[in-house]
């Protein structure tokens, strides 16, 4: 089944069309990753996508739910570890985890055994009682991915995960993603080309709202005719922009 299709998506915003009509198509449990220079319209997409923006026309179907149609359907399965980190501040590691879990329609007592098993998943034991301001980056960015992941969604968009994280802390981001595949499907965006190739699936090339370019790492270079990943951006991306 496919996770997710366009159909002419479509966001205008006055005179300027960030997105325009992407042929973007996700398959089930597959780690999709979205690249795309400044602007290319990928969050803008990935807004439309999990229902934060309404298209200006057009629709899409994710898990066969119209995201113009049938949002509470679409959002009822879907999650969001959006660009700026999403913890409150104020609140502990854990009170992060129970909030959610609660808005999402938990009881206090499930919403607790929901929280430890995230604690225990990713290794939170020792800043389980920390306030989420306190922490570092990398921290604060697996504390929102837990909070995308409590409430079980089975398509997760991952907005720039890695942005601003040292070396380390992104590769240990790149571990927990990696141990997502296949157990649901992830749409990613990042400008880091190595975690594209590295961890995606496929990916699709975005430039000017349009998708101008989409298969494995492989065989975006393989169109570009070369066989450096970030040479092979840099020609469908520029290509796409000219
Ligand atoms: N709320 C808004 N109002 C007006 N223009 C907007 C709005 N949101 C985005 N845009 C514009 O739409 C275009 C696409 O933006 P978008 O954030 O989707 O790109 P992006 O590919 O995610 O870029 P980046 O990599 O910089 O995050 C940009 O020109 C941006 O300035």
């Amino acid at each position: 089944m496919e996770a997710i299709k366009t159909r002419n998506l479509i966001k205008q915003y006055k005179d300027l069309r960030a997105v325009n009509g992407p042929a973007l198509t996700v398959r089930e449990g597959e780690l999709y990753g979205l690249l795309g220079v400044n602007g290319a319209g990928k969050s803008t997409t990935i807004k439309m996508l999990s229902c934060l923006t309404r298209p200006t026309s057009g629709d899409a179907l994710v898990m066969g739910h119209s995201v113009v149609g049938e949002p509470e359907k679409v959002k009822a399965i879907i999650n969001v570890s959006p660009q700026e980190t999403a913890v409150a501040a104020k609140l502990s590691v854990r009170e992060n985890l129970e909030f959610i879990a609660r808005i999402y329609g938990c009881d206090k007592k499930e919403a607790r055994e929901k929280a430890n098993k995230m604690i225990d998943d990713f290794s939170f034991e020792e800043i389980r009682n920390k306030r989420a301001g306190t922490l570092s980056g990398g921290w604060q960015r697996r504390l929102s991915i837990a909070m995308a992941l409590i409430t079980e969604p089975r398509v997760l968009f991952l907005d720039e995960p890695t942005l601003g994280l040292d070396v380390l802390a992104r590769r240990e981001l790149w571990r927990l993603i990696e141990s997502l595949k296949g157990r649901m499907t992830v749409i990613l965006t990042t400008h880091y080309l190595e975690e594209a190739e590295s961890l995606c699936d496929r990916i699709g090339i975005m430039a000017h709202g349009e998708l101008c370019a989409e298969g494995t790492a492989d065989q975006l270079k393989a169109q570009a005719g070369t066989d450096n990943f970030e040479e092979a951006f840099i020609t469908i991306a520029g290509e796409g922009i000219a």
